[in-house]
């Protein structure tokens, strides 16, 4: 079997379109363009690239973006200070802290401090906590961005079989919750199913990732799932980034991954692209809140 490839630039390029449209829209009938803040302190080089992608896609799609600087020596005072002037901002709408954050900036206590009416990463706790009661305000870019790749496949995950890899707080755990939970924004075919989240504690990992339908991996581990690893027929979703010596890798042997599944995410062009698409949504999300 050779794996059809899940094109994630494809499906990130036609929702940003339709982001783009539904952001003229509410420009014509409100007077406002949605305005993201990215604040980026120091200058880790994936950083620069991630944060490039985001402000041109928001461009692409009528969404107004403004990069705020820190220099790497800065304090958590600092940074809590201007996130305290984004959140006064009524011009600003969305705001978004880079991670990862330097070591004595106390990442914490700056999140903490975004406005979650503002808050378009869903990492504040109170956007947590509503997204751990089925009642998300801003859901997760990366996890809803697996979702929309999913439902534009056409790949349904009610009472299937899901293993994720992985238990981050920005993607193994919530993407765990979504799945899990009776319903999606998507509608509930994207939601209802049966997850196993393992970690590196996980005994005989193969068991779990073997019974999987859909496999998702956010180790963050350079090509540790193999073959192996993966039913026959299933969907293989990577979410890695790893730079290598080979270049930019996820945490799928892709090669060897694509013959045995049926689907399969590239990297690069696979969730990446979808994870900043979904902060241009949560950002106009974000606009429509505040009117
Ligand atoms: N507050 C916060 N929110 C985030 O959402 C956040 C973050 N911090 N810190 C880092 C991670 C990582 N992340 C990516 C965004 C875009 C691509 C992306 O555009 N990837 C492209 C290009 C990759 C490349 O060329 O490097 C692709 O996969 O095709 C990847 C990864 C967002 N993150």
């Amino acid at each position: 079997m050779t794996a059809q490839i899940i094109d994630g630039k494809t499906i990130s390029k036609k929702i940003q379109a339709e982001i783009g449209t539904a952001a003229g829209q509410f420009f014509d009938a409100t007077g406002v363009k949605p305005k993201l803040a990215a604040v980026l302190v120091g200058d880790d080089p994936a950083s620069q690239v991630y944060v490039r992608n985001k402000e041109r896609a928001c461009e692409r799609a009528n969404i107004e973006s403004e990069l705020f600087r820190l220099p790497s020596s800065a304090t958590t005072d600092e940074v809590v200070g201007l996130v305290q002037k984004l959140n006064e901002d009524s011009q600003v709408h969305g705001i978004l802290v880079q991670l990862p954050l330097p070591d004595q900036v106390d990442a914490l206590q700056v999140l903490d401090t975004v406005d979650p009416k503002k808050d378009v990463d869903a990492f504040h706790p109170e956007n947590v906590g509503l997204l751990s009661q089925g009642r998300p305000r801003f859901l997760p870019c990366t996890p809803f961005g697996i979702i929309h790749l999913l439902a534009n496949s056409g790949i349904e995950t009610s009472g299937k079989n899901v293993c994720i890899v992985g238990r981050s707080d920005i993607v193994g755990k919530p993407m765990a919750l979504m799945l899990a939970q009776r319903d999606s924004e998507l509608g509930s075919q994207y939601a209802n199913a049966t997850v196993s989240l393992c970690h590196s504690r996980t005994k005989d990992l193969v068991a779990y990732t073997k019974m999987a339908d859909i496999l998702i991996a956010a180790i963050g581990k350079p090509e540790f799932i193999k073959a192996e690893h993966i039913k026959p027929g299933a969907v293989v979703i990577d979410v890695g980034i790893n730079r290598t010596d080979d270049g930019l890798v996820g945490d799928v042997d892709f090669d060897s991954a694509a013959e045995v599944a049926s689907r399969i995410t590239p990297v690069p062009g696979g969730v990446g692209p979808m994870t900043v698409t979904i902060l241009l949504d949560n950002t106009l999300k974000a606009a429509r809140l505040q009117q």
